[in-house]
């Protein structure tokens, strides 16, 4: 890797054209406080991943990268600088997301893009609907207030009618989001948002809350400890089922131990944090550390994005915003989210298939793992370029001491294999659940490019409330908002944490959202509830066109 060439002014002021043109030459320029980073050298050593760098091209990317990072991987963001911009830089949209950009010298033309996506919930609310549903009647609505039955439009209008007309019409009245509620986004709120983040996380460091509690970790060593030994003396025991039951709780505990250090948030030493969550994922649990870090990461930076988000990108079965509707295409998977038939069988009936469906979402995580690993996307360079052979020297072990020494060689008959395995798997649920309550019945708008990071943090994420108690079940995930906002503050601080940012947002303005983890549920089925009821009027909308079509052509 070479970073930035000898004899470079790295202090020139760079216009925001000039950056404007670099980009539209395919460089990866990002801002930093103030300083113009060219990132791509540095790409394919990136532990962060190519993703989690284009996520940020053309955006002042300081907030991201303060809190994704180790003091050090900041200061090594520094030796890639070329320059400097002057004043509050105003973001493009970035290349991935659609941004469009001007090479030199080619002034006119294209217009600069920095506005952001268009296509959100917040702007399909405001165009008027041309086709409404009536009941079971599709009609055309007039401004006058009446409205026309379908069979009275002409075909020629209804062929002019394009799709997302009829997903207007349907989807007009079922937004969620109160956008109201939260501040404006022009440059003097946001960036007051944005200082007052700065000084948050100044007080957060002050305080000590970076510091790991190791105590807390020996009472959770000590947890799984006790889950394990049970699973291996029900094991001994001939007590199949229970013994499932234990392996499946230890792993449902030890996921929060990994989480934790796949964000570097124990030791705070990469290679040793990224060491247990090896480990925990690919030795002990047969998943792939790898695969989570990589669109995990993805997830931190565009959180709730349909497009961009692979955490909310689960269509055939489940969609939490209309705009999968249109068939999106995902950035993260580089494919399209099919809105096909099955599709909208699946999503008009999501509310009831929720539940069950995480009763499997284990499996889904091991074939992702496996398309992980097979397709080799861990860097091949730099600090990281060793976890994909380890990773797979865990997965061959777990497949050796879970596959052949448990199921095959100690459990003697098919039918309690099949319980063992599916019991033992389905006891992860909670933790399903658990991760999608905090995004599922958030916003998914896309509010553009100038929306600060920690507001957009606390727009798509929610808290759970429990008593402390139970905190050792949730596992630092009920706190995910604050986790969004800092994601590196060990989980055993993030209480503490949570005072702190709850003044942050009453100073600032912004709702912090905090629900019970009965109630979060329910936001939850409500929003899918909601969006399978879109899917069911889109696909009657669909049906009637049809017909209408078949009575203009006979
Ligand atoms: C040239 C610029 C950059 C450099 C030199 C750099 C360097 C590093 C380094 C050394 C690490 C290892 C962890 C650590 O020590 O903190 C890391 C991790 C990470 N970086 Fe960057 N980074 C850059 C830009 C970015 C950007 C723009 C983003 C997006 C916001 C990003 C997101 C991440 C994430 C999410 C991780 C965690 C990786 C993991 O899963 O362990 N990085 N980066």
């Amino acid at each position: 890797m070479s970073p930035v060439r000898a004899g470079l002014d790295r202090n020139r002021i760079i216009s925001r054209r000039e950056i404007e043109g670099l980009i539209a030459q395919g460089q990866l320029i990002l801002i930093v406080e103030g300083r113009v980073i060219k990132a791509d050298a540095w790409l394919p050593y990136h532990p962060g991943g190519d993703k989690a760098i284009r996520h940020m091209v053309g955006k002042d990317a300081t907030d991201e990268v303060t809190v994704l990072h180790s003091v050090e991987a900041k200061e090594k963001a520094k030796t890639f600088q070329i320059g400097r911009v002057e004043g509050i830089w105003k973001n493009f949209k970035p290349p991935i997301q659609g941004g469009r950009f001007r090479l030199p010298g080619q002034e006119n033309g294209i217009d600069i893009q920095e506005e952001g996506t268009e296509s959100s919930d917040a702007s399909t609310r405001s165009s008027s609907p041309v086709f409404d549903l009536s009941g079971d009647v599709l009609v055309k609505r007039h401004t006058t207030g009446t409205s026309t039955p379908l069979s009275s439009v002409s075909s020629e209008e209804l062929s002019a009618s394009t799709r997302p007309s009829f997903i207007d019409a349907i989807t007009q009245k079922e937004i969620d989001f109160d956008y109201a509620k939260y501040p404006a986004l022009d440059e003097a709120t946001q960036q007051h948002i944005i200082e007052r983040y700065r000084i948050l996380h100044e007080r957060i460091k002050a305080e000590g809350l970076y510091q790991c509690n190791y105590t807390a970790y020996a009472a959770e060593m000590a947890r799984y400890t006790l889950l394990f030994s049970l699973f291996l003396i029900t094991l001994r025991a001939g007590w199949y089922a229970t013994s499932g039951i234990f392996l499946g709780a230890t792993w449902h505990q030890l996921v929060f131990t990994a989480h934790d250090a796949c964000h570097i948030g124990i030791t705070h030493n990469f290679q040793i944090d990224t060491g247990i969550a090896i480990l925990i994922a690919d030795f002990i649990g047969g998943l792939s550390m790898g695969w989570w870090k990589r669109s995990h990461n993805v997830h931190h930076i565009v959180t709730n994005s349909p497009e961009h988000d692979p955490d909310i990108q689960h269509l055939p079965f489940f969609a939490v915003s209309h705009r999968f509707f249109d068939s999106l295409f995902s950035t993260y998977h580089n494919w399209i989210l099919k809105y096909d038939s099955f599709a909208t069988t699946m999503v008009q009936m999501q509310h009831y298939l929720y539940y069950p469906i995480l009763l499997f979402g284990r499996f889904n995580l091991y074939v992702q793992s496996w398309m992980f690993l097979a397709m080799g996307y861990s860097p091949k360079k730099g600090i990281a370029r060793w976890h994909r052979t380890i990773e797979i020297i865990g997965q061959c072990f777990f497949w050796y001491w879970f596959g052949y020494l448990v199921v095959y060689r100690s459990i003697p008959t098919a039918w309690d294999r099949f319980s063992f395995i599916m019991l033992s798997h389905m006891i992860t649920a909670p933790l399903h659940a658990q991760i999608t309550l905090s995004h599922f019945a958030m916003s998914t708008a896309d509010l553009g490019v100038h929306e600060s990071f920690p507001q957009r943090m606390l727009r798509t994420t929610m808290d759970v409330d429990c008593p402390q108690w139970l905190d050792f079940f949730h596992g630092g995930l009920q706190f995910q908002a604050i986790h969004h906002l800092y994601p590196r503050i060990p989980r055993h601080n993030l209480r503490r944490t949570q005072k702190l940012v709850q003044a942050f947002c009453k100073e600032v303005d912004i709702p912090y959202a905090l629900f019970g983890f009965v109630d979060g549920s329910k936001q939850v089925i409500g929003r899918l509830g909601e969006v399978g009821r879109q899917a069911a009027m889109l696909a009657k909308c669909q049906q009637a066109i049809v017909e209408s079509s078949d009575y203009y052509m006979h």
